[in-house]
């Protein structure tokens, strides 16, 4: 390692080769002159961590070589040396950045110490610049990511903070919706909250109380007066997120809120008045919701003013690698454990894998892999088998398998190979082996068609012992088993849907749509 350099200013000779002597034991490369000039173009000429400065020199101040310091920025610590140490000096040259004084006579302990301890302030500095500048590049706000389709996103939310126009996001589950609403807050300078509502996370008989809040004795339960969603926003922003959730009866009353900026809690005749920014998220098509009738169109052109629309995981190029970096390195620190980097076949699989949970399925793969493992080098054998078993990742080869193979993995295989930019296959996909029609897998595999399934293949020859595989439709097996998970949690949806990797409001929306068949 390259000893870190000091530049020692003292007009003195001998008592310069004595602090030299001192210095010794640290192992520095020290560099000695005598007078300012000399100093200052030392400064100017090299690098240098530490400066040892004897203010009374014959030519310059110590203090004008700190102020020159200062000046042209120079990134060193600063040790103030002085025999006539007056308060006033002292106090001139800590306001001028100094980082500490010794006052003449010292010895060699002393010298040391402060030496050493300047060392380490310069080494945590520059640590904390180079993290700054590898995370200031792809990184806008709490969004991580320098792909050129997050750019665009950068720059949208650059021009439209300072406005008030409502923001509408979409993007499929996981891929940042609440972070980008809370970047277009933080970059609001607006001086309320910012207040995250989940449409579909909370029952249809409290949202209204939720958004608008309820005075006492306006329902049962209802034992004081509290203050809603929209009325904590005040000069803030409310983000409503799952909006195509909301029924219609709310709709309109958010809709009238909007207008003219005033709203009733539950139960109260009164108008209350907030000037509320409002961003809006859906993981739907809002246009297909407001075709379908489930979503009113007033409220939708109202709202879907400045459209941001989020791209999946799979579309961003090396934010991938990018994120998981933050992430390993951030969940290191909580766990306690080290984290040096991820190997380059890993970024390979890492890369190539569709992500189809996007940066929520991201987080939680990488939590488990720093539970998991110990190394600080992230690995592909440490990777989840179906991450390294992708098949969109040209070094794997293609499975042929004579064992009996879940469902779910045939369903996940075909989705891998749908969503493939490599893909071109073209043969018949065998989904009838898999007890699927071309319609129920379309529901199951996101951006698929039944023409792109019927034009996809599947590498996987599955031989099905009819004797032991129950053949069920596939949303019924994916109840019963959503169902079980719930009920494993003691009936707490968001802790079942950490362990299914996917949103609370999947499972509501889930749970639903299964209400309805009913
Ligand atoms: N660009 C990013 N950089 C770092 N972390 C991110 C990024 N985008 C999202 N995350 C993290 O991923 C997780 C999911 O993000 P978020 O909740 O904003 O997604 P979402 O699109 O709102 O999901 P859903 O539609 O399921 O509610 C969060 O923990 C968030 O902190």
């Amino acid at each position: 390692m390259a000893k870190s350099k000091v530049l020692l200013v003292e007009d003195t000779e001998s008592l310069a080769r004595l602090y030299m002597a001192y210095l010794v034991p640290l192992g520095l490369e020290i560099t000695w002159v005598a007078t300012g000039t000399d100093a200052i173009s030392k400064l100017e000429n090299e690098i240098y961590e530490i400066v040892l400065l004897d203010i009374m020199l014959p030519d310059i101040s110590g203090i004008k070589i700190l102020e020159h310091i200062n000046q042209e920025t120079i990134q060193a610590q600063v040790i103030v040396l002085t025999a006539h140490g007056t308060k006033d000096m002292v106090m001139t040259a800590m306001r001028l950045g100094a980082a500490d004084f010794l006052e003449k006579p010292v010895d060699a302990e002393r010298v040391r110490v402060t030496v050493n301890n300047a060392l380490k302030v310069k080494t945590l500095t520059k640590e904390v610049d180079s993290y700054k500048q590898k995370y200031e590049k792809n990184q806008f706000c709490n969004l991580i990511g320098s792909s050129t389709a997050m750019q665009s996103v950068y720059q949208i939310i650059r021009n439209v903070s300072p406005s008030t126009a409502t923001v509408f996001i979409t993007g499929e589950s996981g891929t940042g919706k609440e972070l980008t609403a809370q970047a277009v807050h933080e970059c609001s300078g607006r001086k309320g909250e910012f207040v995250a509502l989940n449409c579909a996370a909370i029952p249809k008989d409290l949202i209204e109380s939720e958004i608008f809040g309820h005075v006492k004795g306006a329902f049962t339960g209802a034992t004081s007066n509290r203050n809603g969603a929209a009325g904590q926003a005040k000069n803030g922003t409310l983000f409503l997120d799952e909006i195509c959730e909301m029924d219609l009866n709310l709709q309109s009353k958010l809709l009238r809120f909007i207008q003219t900026g005033t709203f009733q809690r539950v139960g109260s005749d009164k108008l209350e008045k907030a000037e509320v920014r409002f961003v809006c998220a859906t993981n739907r098509d809002p246009l297909l919701e407001v075709q379908a009738g489930r979503f009113r169109e007033d409220l939708y052109y109202r709202l879907h003013v400045i459209p941001i629309q989020l791209p999946p995981l799979r579309m961003r190029d090396k934010d991938v690698i990018e994120i998981a970096d933050y992430l390993f390195s951030k969940f290191a620190q909580q766990e306690n454990k080290a984290y040096k980097k991820i190997e380059a076949s890993c970024q390979n699989f890492m890369q190539t894998y569709p992500w189809p949970g996007n940066i929520r399925e991201l987080e939680n793969t990488v939590r488990s892999i720093l539970v998991m493992h110990h190394s600080d080098v992230i690995t592909t054998q440490m990777l989840p088998i179906h991450i390294q078993q992708n098949n969109t990742n040209p070094a794997v080869p293609v499975l042929h398998s004579e064992v009996e193979v879940p469902q779910s993995q045939v369903v996940n295989s075909l989705a891998n190979q749908v969503n493939s930019p490599h893909s071109n296959h073209n043969t018949e996909v065998e989904l009838s082996q898999a007890g699927m029609n071309l319609n129920a897998a379309e529901n199951y595999i996101p951006r698929s068609s039944p023409a792109t399934l019927s034009n996809a293949s599947i590498d996987v020859e599955i031989n099905y012992s009819e004797s032991s595989l129950k053949i069920q439709p596939l949303w019924l097996n994916e109840k019963i088993y959503i169902e079980a998970v719930i009920e494993a949690c003691g009936g707490n949806i968001p802790k079942a849907s950490k362990l299914l990797e996917v949103s609370p409001s999947t499972i509501y929306r889930k749970i639903k749509g299964w209400e309805e068949m009913a």
